[in-house]
């Protein structure tokens, strides 16, 4: 099995139980151990040596570990230190590739939150309310698992990780692969992965992948939406600009997060709390791993401040005390902040100051020779810096325990002295520390002194273990019995307790490397994890929602095209058949209303028949009459003419309406007949009479004389004979007469037919005017064009109503066409913007799955992973 590095997984897996329950393999132990050891006498017994390095029984119970002068012994601790230093070294290279890895992947990511980011500012993202709701849903197609498949195949870095690879050709979706990927993890390496007290966020995400990104929440991005979350309409409680800028604000809280992330990540400092009782020998176990007598250790309590000892590097190399009146101001490059002491006066200042109280911190800065595998403070991969804490007593264990707490103090080293043991503070800073830190390296200092060290031994690690169970149970790694003042400070020499005390530095630097896992790998490739399943999650989520957007718009679409290209060409027919038909009424109105009223003209005589004639003495009056008459009867026969136009029109608006309405549907009819003619126009035509109007002579000038005349002894002679006898026996009279006689006959003759005539003109002046006004009216209508007149503005009037709902029609026609090419429109937009929001979330799901499944591939031992980590 290959593991992710290039490194062999067995060996890597097999690696801490290597370190905490068996030996290496015989043949590295004999060629290494030949090579420092000067040669041993014989092979490791490995059958015993799985008990050897077990928890602190083994050590309480083996009779090997408690005989301490035996040879065995001693080679398996050199054994122990040999391997201890292999992983050690391995440890460093895997904590800086994942370093690397980590970092490059917390850009990737960063790259990936600006993108949606943006995204998500263009157009608002979709945020499902219930992502495992939206998940159930969506099964992913055989493509995408295939086109995934494809990536991760192209990825060189997944043929590492074989064995939990999922195998891509039978599931049917990226969520199965997924599933499969991690359900198909050895049991061990799970658990081992994810450690015995792995963070609850991290298993929450593996329960989540179990299922398939079946989540009921997201794990990082997840909204606090108050309202409707609860609902299924989500969307239309909350308004999606709401919810887009909600997004917006955990995106960039986010992207700041991850910004930290990184800093932490790529700062390789570390900070190392050595804290005990007083005189337990902190200061003196400082010097001895630093290799130099550099804080002052007295009998007396000594130490009364904080001293941090840290690599003269980071000071541009220069080797300075700084003295440190107030920490939280304390800023390197601001001298201001401190006081420069010179190396020298570092015991004076630290011992002087017991008394005056004058700084709150010493930083020291120093310069360690020691190649990089060897030194502490520096070591190629982090910088360590040691701080020594003032001893343990009712003032100080309030202060160091709050110390202790904070979040970059990776490690807390306690020292107790071997004949002293556990103090009251002491109990009680560990107490205290036990709530955050549960894993403390404890040095039992000056072994030396103790005579019977079994006993001690015992002793100790029973009250280690009612005081912190965690660090008994890794009391091997954890738990030291040395004598830091027998460590030659010298370089080269090596004391009795040299190999001891190797070995304990060994374990602090793997401890200090697995806390900082802790304190700053873990919680940014944790995060990293959740926030690529959220944005998985996201991802598959808005695919799904712009695949229905799309396939419902483009079905819309479908649906809606006809209709609208058949509104289109409904519309040029429809306008042409409502002009045609309201022309079409005009016309036909026109035309009736013509013929009507020249009837009525031409009848106007009708019109005086109910007259009564009221006497030659009232005849003006009467012709008057006649005249108001003749009129009135026109005006009626108009105001019939209008009362008919009105039901036709009314019957033409209906006709068209309805046209429409079978291709609009229902709507209101505008026009309205009702208004029309209501405006009074002077349609009453009259004429004036003349006194011409009473006499109707129908012959010329002569034959009237005559007919005057004749007229006159017509009447007289009709009275008397007849008129025939009276025309002969004037005829007779005038040839018996002669013209002389005729001549004398004519003045008389003439004043009769005067006088007749008058009489006759007097008695037919009704009849004149009546004839004479009756032609004098209808001349007047003839020339006033007034039947015409009529006609067209009757027809206008109808025109006019039946225009009005024909614009309704034609603006209705238009508002409907104009409203199908904006839903077209929109739906061409729609599918525009599923397509790219597909396309988007297609390719930004399997990135997001390419990126977890590497940075799921950075290998991060939890073996001394402590509390769960806060997201
Ligand atoms: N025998 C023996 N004496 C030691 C050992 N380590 C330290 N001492 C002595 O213990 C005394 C106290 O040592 P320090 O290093 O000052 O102790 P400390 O805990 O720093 O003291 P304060 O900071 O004052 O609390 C000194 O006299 C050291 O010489 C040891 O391993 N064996």
């Amino acid at each position: 099995m290959s593991d992710i590095y290039g490194v062999h997984s067995s060996m890597l897996g097999a690696r801490r139980n290597l370190r905490r329950n068996s030996s290496p393999s015989a043949d590295v132990l004999r060629d290494d151990l030949s090579n420092s050891s000067g040669g041993l006498p014989r092979p490791l017994d490995l059958s015993r040596s799985s008990k050897m390095f077990s928890p602190a029984s083994s050590i309480l119970n083996s009779p090997i570990a408690l005989s301490p002068s035996s040879s065995t012994s001693s080679i398996r601790s050199a054994a122990r230190t040999h391997q201890y230093r292999m992983n050690a070294a391995q440890e460093h290279r895997t904590y800086h590739d994942s370093c690397q890895r980590l970092l490059t992947h917390i850009g990737s990511v960063t790259t990936i939150c600006d993108e949606l980011y943006r995204n998500n500012k263009d157009r608002a993202v979709f945020y499902p309310p219930f992502p495992k709701a939206q998940q159930q849903k969506q099964r992913m197609t055989p493509q995408r698992s295939m086109t995934t498949s494809a990536l991760m195949a192209a990825d060189s870095s997944m043929h590492l990780e074989t064995a939990s690879q999922p195998d891509m050709s039978s599931p049917s979706s990226l969520v199965d692969s997924l599933y499969n990927h991690h359900h198909r993890r050895p049991s061990a390496t799970q658990s081992d992965y994810f450690g015995s007290a792995s963070t609850s966020t991290l298993v929450a995400s593996t329960n989540s992948i179990h299922s398939g990104f079946l989540k009921q929440e997201f794990n990082i991005l997840h909204l606090d939406l108050k309202v409707g979350h609860a609902s299924t309409d989500l969307h239309t409680t909350l308004e999606k600009t709401s919810i887009a800028n909600l997004l917006d604000e955990k995106l960039a809280q986010c992207k700041r997060h991850l910004d930290n992330l990184y800093n932490r990540v790529a700062d390789t400092s570390s900070k190392v709390l050595v804290t005990g009782d007083l005189n337990s020998g902190k200061s003196t176990f400082v010097n001895a791993l630093l290799k130099r007598e550099l804080l002052p250790a007295d009998q007396q309590p000594c130490t009364n401040m904080f001293c941090e000892v840290l690599n003269a590097n980071i000071n541009d190399g220069l080797e300075q005390v700084h003295a440190v009146p107030h920490v939280e101001k304390y800023d390197r490059l601001n001298p201001a902040t401190y006081h420069i002491v010179e190396m020298r006066h570092l015991d004076t200042l630290i011992m002087d100051d017991l008394d005056q109280d004058r700084y709150q911190m010493v930083k020291i800065y120093t310069n360690d020779a020691r190649a990089a595998q060897e030194s502490l403070l520096h070591n190629g991969i982090i910088d360590i810096a040691l701080i020594d804490s003032p001893g343990l007593n009712t003032d100080s264990v309030k202060t160091t325990a709050v110390f202790a707490r904070q979040e970059e103090i990776d490690v807390v080293v306690f020292v107790v002295s071997a004949e002293n043991h556990f103090t009251l503070s002491g109990k009680e800073f560990l107490w205290n520390a036990a709530n955050e830190k549960t894993h403390i390296f404890i040095v039992v200092n000056r072994f030396d002194s103790i005579r019977d060290k079994d006993r001690c031994k015992r002793m100790i690690l029973e009250q280690i273990r009612q005081l912190s169970p965690a660090t008994y149970e890794d009391a091997d790694d954890l738990v030291h019995f040395v004598s830091a003042g027998n460590v030659d400070l010298e370089p080269g020499s090596r004391k009795l307790d040299a190999p001891d005390f190797a070995r304990l530095e060994e374990r602090l630097r793997a401890f200090v490397l697995g806390n900082r896992t802790k304190s700053k790998l873990l919680p940014a490739k944790n995060y990293l994890v959740n926030l690529l399943l959220d944005i998985g999650v996201l991802s598959e989520a808005n695919q799904t929602d712009a695949a229905t957007k799309l396939q419902e718009a483009n079905e819309t679409l479908e649906r809606d095209m006809p209709a609208y290209e058949q509104l289109l060409r409904a519309r040029d027919r429809m306008l042409n058949q409502v002009e045609r038909l309201a022309e079409g009424a005009v016309t036909t109105i026109q035309r009736q209303t013509i013929e009507r009223l020249q009837d009525a003209a031409d009848q106007v005589q009708n019109a005086i028949q109910p007259l009564e004639y009221p006497g030659i003495f009232l005849i003006w009056q009467y012709a008057q009459d006649l005249c108001e008459s003749m009129a009135q009867a026109l005006v009626n026969e108009v105001r019939h003419a209008e009362q008919q136009t009105k039901q036709d029109t009314d019957q033409c608006l209906e006709t068209l309406h309805q046209m429409a309405q079978d291709q609009l549907g229902n709507f209101p009819r505008v026009a309205n007949v009702d208004g029309m003619f209501l405006r009074p126009r002077d349609r009453r035509l009259m004429i004036q009479v003349e006194t011409t109007d009473f006499f109707d002579l129908v012959l010329d000038e002569k034959l009237s004389g005559c007919a005057l005349s004749m007229g006159a002894v017509a009447m007289v002679g009709g009275r008397v004979m007849g008129f025939k006898d009276a025309v002969s026996s004037l005829w007779n009279m005038s040839s018996l007469l002669g013209s002389n006689n005729m001549r004398r006959l004519a003045l008389p003759v003439i004043s009769v037919v005067s006088a007749g005539l008058l009489v006759y003109v007097v008695a037919d002046m009704r009849n004149a005017v009546e004839r004479k006004l009756v032609r004098k009216f209808k001349q007047a209508v003839r020339e006033a064009g007034y039947v015409e007149a009529q006609g067209y503005r009757i027809g206008r009037d109808a025109r006019k109503v039946l225009r009005v709902e024909g614009w309704e029609i034609q603006s209705r026609l238009q508002k409907a066409i104009e409203s199908k090419e904006q839903k077209r429109n929109e739906l061409e937009v729609v599918i525009q913007t599923s397509q790219e929001s597909m396309a988007y979330f297609t390719a930004l799901l399997e990135k997001s799955t390419l990126l977890l499944d590497k940075v799921e591939a950075i290998h991060i031992d939890q073996s001394k992973i402590e509390e769960p980590l806060k997201m």
